[in-house]
């Protein structure tokens, strides 16, 4: 059955019909073989056999107070009630700092650890925890990974996914309607982009962020902002997308700022949020209605969804204060009520005039009666890839990275490789002799020390890697083994290549031990070393994720490991406490240094 409200794009075109018994109908999806749209469906189908596997989702008077640094405590959200059903796509309105993103993070398990919640969340009736898979999420960040297109990005996402039995072929049809749906087409083969390559636009990163998330056909969908800094264009057809995944039986949450009044249009429920207490939670069409027996309706010719947001965010206070003398005969004649009272005002007014209203007694009705159906446990959407599939296909992903991202490695082997020449004319021949033990000391320190330092310079590219991991760990798509290994495997080649390059040129410039099996010995001693510097810096790279704090603290862990590696004080004369035992025999410099000279 075609609906009148089917929207279409890009030749696309999405049938929009409201699922009936919560498992509903489907996005159509040109060029999708039959076999892979069963597929599609499978997780659809799965209802018919083991019940209903839509999620509804209902939160009754939730709080969450945080505790800040100075030790005092705020509530950020404050006795919330509301639910969220399938086939609906519910938006979450409010001024910045309202609790939008804190209320997505508190429903789907991801809240900070300074924040506690109490209140009841249930998840089809039951209690749940949403994290990893269960519920997708997608970010207002889009962290993707800049030297990949975007088939290439929603590729290796199915196959790190999708089950390893499940054809090639079907996986390929998966994604080109996965393209298809989110209007990508056009930008299909256009790298993403990152600092010094020119990709895709702001909206096609965040269609990506989103495609990647309906792969899976997740029941449940969360995204924070996922309009914003869009033009109305991109903003009304990610929105539009988001209604017709609603369509299709799942239950769509979204925060949004400042909606044009077409993209308002879109929405199912409205819950509009201010200083974290409920303003107003019902069906969107009748907001305007709400805020007109309120005492606040909106004046002809606004926006509704600004007009909402002017009753609710006190910083229009500030505002009119600052206007106040130049626009005091305006305000002085206005009918707008919010030109006679403070936003203040008008926020209690409003807060206290739903909690009495229809709509609130509506709300908490319905929420009983749905956390009273004991529906189907929803299983962690996660991956269905086996742990080989997702290690290998992780290692490749990241070694296409490595390979076409200037900045990973190939700068640092140009850079190493000049190093290594100065190193090479300034000991050149320094020969074996008695004589020149000091300057071989010194130039295995330099080698060992200076030369491994240089890898810090790969730490913005681990932050990029690490925020792509914390995404897609968080939605489920692997665990850290498979991670750690696929990044030690990608990168070693390029360290290999790396430390061979430099290290032969060091060895023969300088003229070190003779010997094959010592110049194998010097060589491996610095791959291992700069494998050392790279995991360090990995290691802080998960726990600091700022560049510069990040450098900083890598800097100073090396420093300290190069001062009691033996060559500023010989190992015999540093300080036996701490120094000697145990920081000398930690420091992986002491042991390169020890060996090599
Ligand atoms: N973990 C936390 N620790 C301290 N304060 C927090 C924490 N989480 C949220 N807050 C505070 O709670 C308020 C609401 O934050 P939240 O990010 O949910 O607002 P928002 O409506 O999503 O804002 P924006 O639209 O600007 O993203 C803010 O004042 C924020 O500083």
């Amino acid at each position: 059955m075609r609906n009148s409200e089917a929207p279409t794009h890009g030749g696309m075109e999405i049938e929009a019909t409201r699922p009936s018994a919560g498992n509903g109908s489907t996005i159509t999806l040109p060029g999708l073989s039959p076999l892979s749209e069963t597929l599609w469906r499978e997780k659809a189908n799965t209802a018919e056999i083991i019940g209903d596997v839509s999620a509804r989702l209902t939160w009754k008077d939730l709080t969450v107070m945080v505790t800040l640094s100075n030790g005092e405590t705020q509530n950020v959200l404050e006795g919330l009630t509301g639910y969220a059903e399938p086939g609906t796509f519910t938006a979450l309105m409010g001024p910045s700092g309202s609790g939008k993103s804190t209320l997505l993070d508190a429903l789907s398990s991801r809240l900070a650890a300074n924040a506690f919640l109490s209140g009841t969340i249930l998840l089809n009736g039951r209690k749940a925890k949403l994290s990893f898979g269960t519920a997708a999420y997608v970010t207002q960040d889009d962290n993707l990974i800049g030297t990949l297109t975007v088939r290439e990005t929603i590729s290796y996402s199915a196959r790190l996914r999708l089950p390893d039995n499940m054809p090639w072929a079907d996986k390929r049809a998966l994604v080109e309607s996965t393209i298809v749906a989110m209007g990508l087409q056009d930008c299909a083969d256009t790298v993403i982009g990152n600092w010094h390559l020119r990709g895709i636009s702001g909206g096609e990163k965040r269609r990506v962020s989103i495609a990647l998330e309906i792969l899976m056909r997740p029941r449940l969908l969360f995204l924070d902002e996922p309009t914003s800094g869009l033009d109305s264009a991109s903003a009304f057809f990610v929105t539009q997308t988001l209604r017709a995944l609603a369509r299709d039986g799942r239950t769509v949450i979204a925060s949004i700022h400042q909606p044009s009044s077409e993209v308002f249009e879109l929405f199912d429920q409205l819950y509009l949020l201010s200083s974290g207490k409920t303003v107003y939670f019902g069906q969107a069409s009748e907001a305007y209605e709400f805020f007109a027996q309120a005492g606040f309706p909106c004046p002809a010719l606004r926006n509704p969804s600004d007009h909402f947001l002017r009753c609710i965010n006190s910083d229009f206070d500030k505002v009119k204060a600052t206007l106040k003398g130049s626009m005091k005969l305006r305000f002085e004649g206005s009918d707008d009520p919010l030109d006679r009272i403070t936003t203040a005002e008008a926020i209690r007014t409003l807060i206290d005039f739903y909690r009495t209203s229809q709509h609130s007694y509506a709300a908490r009705q319905k929420v009983d009666e749905i956390s009273k159906v004991k529906g189907t446990v929803l299983e962690a959407g996660g991956s269905e890839a086996s742990f080989l599939m997702q290690s290998y296909t992780l290692t490749k992903r990241s070694f296409i990275n490595m390979s076409r991202d200037f900045g990973y490695y190939w700068l640092r082997l140009v850079i190493y490789i000049v190093v290594t020449v100065c190193i090479g004319t300034i000991y050149l021949n320094v020969g074996t002799g008695y004589n020149s033990i000091l300057a071989r000391g010194s130039c295995a320190s330099f080698v060992f020390g200076f030369v491994t330092f240089m890898s810090i310079g790969g730490f913005p590219s681990f932050v990029e890697d690490m925020k792509v991991f914390q995404r897609e760990r968080l939605n489920g798509h692997y665990g850290v083994t498979s991670f750690v290994i696929s990044n030690t495997l990608s990168a070693m080649p390029f360290l290999i290549l790396i430390t061979f390059l430099s290290g032969t040129i060091c060895y023969f410039m300088v003229r070190l031990h003779p010997g094959f099996w010592h110049y194998l010995f010097f060589v491996l001693c610095l791959y291992a070393s700069v494998t050392v510097v790279e995991s360090l810096m990995m290691a802080i790279a998960s726990i600091v994720p700022n560049f510069l704090m990040g450098i900083i603290i890598g800097a100073g862990i090396q420093g300290i490991f190069m001062l009691v590696s033996g060559y500023f004080r010989l190992p015999h004369d540093i300080p036996k406490p701490v120094w000697r035992y145990p920081m000398s025999y930690i420091s992986f410099h002491f042991w390169a240094l020890q060996v090599n000279i």
